[in-house]
């Protein structure tokens, strides 16, 4: 246990085979080499994100925070940290601080550059549009509009949570074509959970604080549309103000979603478009952000005013990998450990919806766990399974 707070430790990158160290030194050259390869970007940037690179990989924090609207924030976030090696930090901390330090070097935040607001994963969101993977997500969706509405829910709630396999910085080099395109094995399926505190009585708004661009935001949108069918009063979604994580979606990525739902000849799809668009407009689907996602921080360090929302939301689904390494603070827990215990301090319901691609697990049944590791040892990290934990 870490002695400060009674919690284990947080992972770190300095351990040489682990999964966050890769992430930093096989994953990473692969993304920026990515993104030289998508712009044209003039000499001054391509070199900022090659030093970047670097310095990630065998350099020192820098005291400055990076310059934008979110300065004092990461002025705060990085005293810690200033002038300690990369290598030394917690593995969320310097991933959160490299996508930061990414759209410094692209020049995002710079009213004097040109390149001001190109989100530089884009090309990357962008190709997942009409890519045959959508198509046939697509065409499944529309196969579900006979199915009664309760059973469809309970189908897109999965869809939401196979939808997070689809993760472009995951694949950046892990999944090779063909891949963990299907439905695997799911370890935990709290879904009936979800259910009835979906079907609580009550007005209070759904939040799901979204992952990914491209087909997993689609399938999440599918699941809000079901979840206003099906007796939700209002939906919020939570979204990314910025870039980060290379496919986190935005609010710009949304807006492209129901385009792309437009424009593919799917009918299911373009009648869910018009849906979501009317949903949008009558405030029963909000959009919203917040600068917290794009920190470094956990859960337990929410701000007060979406501390207070998720106190009185129905029910929190967060979806994704990220999202759950914050709901656990990232830290090296014994996988059994229950996860009501884990999620305890949260304010409200939560449900995690997540396929694993990080060292990290809780609340898996001892004798599961044993099994898991015995017949698939990359079980955390390969993405090919996935949970629903709940707690009320
Ligand atoms: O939140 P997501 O999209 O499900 O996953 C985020 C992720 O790609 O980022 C980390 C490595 O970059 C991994 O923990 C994880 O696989």
């Amino acid at each position: 246990m870490d002695d400060a707070n009674g919690l284990p430790p947080r992972i770190g990158i300095d351990r040489p085979g682990s999964f966050s160290r890769s992430v930093f030194h096989e994953r990473h050259p692969v993304l920026i080499a990515n993104l030289l390869e998508d712009f044209p970007y003039p000499p001054r940037i391509r070199a900022e994100l090659e030093e970047l690179l670097a310095e990630s990989l065998d350099g020192t924090v820098p005291a400055e925070p990076p310059p934008g609207p979110d300065t004092a924030a990461w002025a705060a976030q990085l005293a810690p940290y200033a002038g300690k090696p990369w290598n030394d930090l917690p593995f969320l901390w310097a991933e959160a601080y490299f996508y930061r330090r990414l759209l410094d070097a692209v020049q995002y935040f710079d009213l004097s550059s040109p390149w001001r607001g190109v989100d530089p994963f884009a090309p990357q969101k962008g190709r997942q549009h009409d890519g045959p993977e959508m198509l046939r997500d697509l065409d499944a969706y529309a196969a579900l509009a006979e199915t009664d509405p309760a059973e469809r829910r309970r189908s897109l709630l999965h869809a939401a949570l196979w939808g997070n396999q689809a993760d472009l910085g995951f694949r950046t080099n892990n999944l090779q074509a063909g891949q963990g395109e299907s439905a695997g094995d799911v370890v935990v399926d709290d879904s009936d959970a979800v259910a009835e505190l979906l079907d609580a009585p009550g007005h209070a708004p759904v939040i799901v604080v979204a992952d990914n661009a491209g087909r997993e935001i689609t399938a999440d949108l599918a699941l809000i549309d079901s979840l206003l069918e099906t007796g939700t009063t209002a939906v919020e979604l939570h979204l990314k103000a910025d870039p980060f994580f290379v496919s986190d979606a935005t609010g710009q990525d949304v807006l492209a979603t129901l385009d792309a739902l437009d424009s593919i000849p799917n009918e299911p799809a373009g009648t869910l478009a018009t849906r979501l668009r009317e949903a949008i407009g009558t405030g029963r689907l909000e959009l919203r952000t917040h600068g917290f996602y794009t920190l470094p921080s956990t859960y337990r360090e929410l701000p007060a005013d979406l501390a207070t929302e998720f106190a009185a939301a129905k029910l929190v689904i967060l979806k994704g990998d990220l999202n759950y390494r914050r709901l656990t603070g990232d830290r090296e827990w014994d996988p059994a450990t229950p996860f009501d215990t884990v999620a305890s301090y949260f304010p409200g319901p939560v449900a995690a919806l997540r396929t694993a691609k990080s060292d990290l697990a809780v609340g898996i049944d001892p004798a599961r766990l044993a099994e898991l590791d015995q017949d698939t040892p990359d079980w955390r990290t390969s993405g090919t399974h996935a949970m629903i934990q709940v707690r009320r």
